[in-house]
């Protein structure tokens, strides 16, 4: 489990580095020897009552080990930097006042304002639940979330509910049902889970629903197809 969850926070983390501060930085960074990095999938002031106590409930099904919560970024030094190195090596450079400003999608609004959520992951059933907030910066139709900022939740969601799949993957197809509205600053739970993998594809698939499980607000699958080593992604 631990190596899984290691791979998944290695591509995250790498893929961070490697867009703010290119390659070589990339290469650098995981040769030295400890990382320590803001865990932004804990309570703050931001968090409602309904994601507190969904949090709660969660972290007690931790204690058996059933359940895990998955930090936001990883502590621990990466030591399968040589699989990055074959996918980044052949990227594009893209300038370097463009990627300062460059973080990841959904960690990058300040406390409240965008994406607060928190993902836990069953390994046996091959599950990640996601608990969501959406916050004010992510309205769409007025009063409601924005589809893509589901859509940007559900893919997370499932591109983690691969973790189980070692290697490094991509989403290649996403097929979203929206069936009813997601108020603003209301919390959500995305139940996704692993259906089939065949060969490099990886078939996963979710529901999206109200805390009291009345609502059913989205559903939706996703193929992620791991990385060939031997093509460059640019
Ligand atoms: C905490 C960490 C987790 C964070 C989660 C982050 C989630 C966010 C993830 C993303 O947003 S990723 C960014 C959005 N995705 C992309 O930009 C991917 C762009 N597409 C590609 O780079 C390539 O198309 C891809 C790497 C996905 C696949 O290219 P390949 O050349 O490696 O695959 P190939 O074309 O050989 O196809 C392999 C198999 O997949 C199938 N396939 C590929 N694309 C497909 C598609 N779109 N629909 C259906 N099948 C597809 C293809 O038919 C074939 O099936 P078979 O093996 O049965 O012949």
């Amino acid at each position: 489990m631990d190596g899984c969850l290691h791979c998944v926070f290695t591509w995250q983390k790498a893929c961070s580095i490697f867009h703010t501060q290119g390659w070589k930085h990339l290469r650098r960074s995981f040769s030295t020897e400890k990382v320590i990095h803001k865990d932004h999938s804990l309570p703050n002031p931001s968090w409602s009552k309904d994601l507190r106590l969904l949090f709660d409930q969660f972290m007690k099904k931790c204690e058996d080990g059933s359940w895990k919560h998955l930090p936001s970024s990883e502590c621990k030094v990466p030591q399968r930097i040589h699989s990055f190195k074959t996918y980044f090596l052949d990227s594009k450079p893209v300038k370097e006042d463009q990627l300062s400003q460059a973080r990841p999608f959904t960690r990058s609004y300040e406390v409240g304002q965008g994406f607060e959520y928190a993902m836990f992951y069953n390994e046996d059933e091959k599950r990640t639940v996601c608990l969501f907030q959406g916050g004010p910066y992510l309205e769409g139709p007025p009063g409601f979330l924005h589809g893509g900022a589901l859509a940007t939740m559900i893919d997370t969601t499932l591109g983690v509910c691969t973790i189980s799949c070692m290697g490094l993957f991509m989403t290649a197809n996403l097929n979203i049902n929206f069936k009813s509205p997601i108020p603003l600053c209301s919390v959500v739970v995305i139940s996704s889970q692993l259906d089939k993998v065949e060969g490099r594809k990886v078939f996963v698939s979710c529901n999206v629903r109200s805390v009291d499980e009345k609502t059913l607000h989205s559903d939706a699958t996703g193929l992620f197809i791991k990385l060939d080593p031997e093509k460059s992604l640019t």
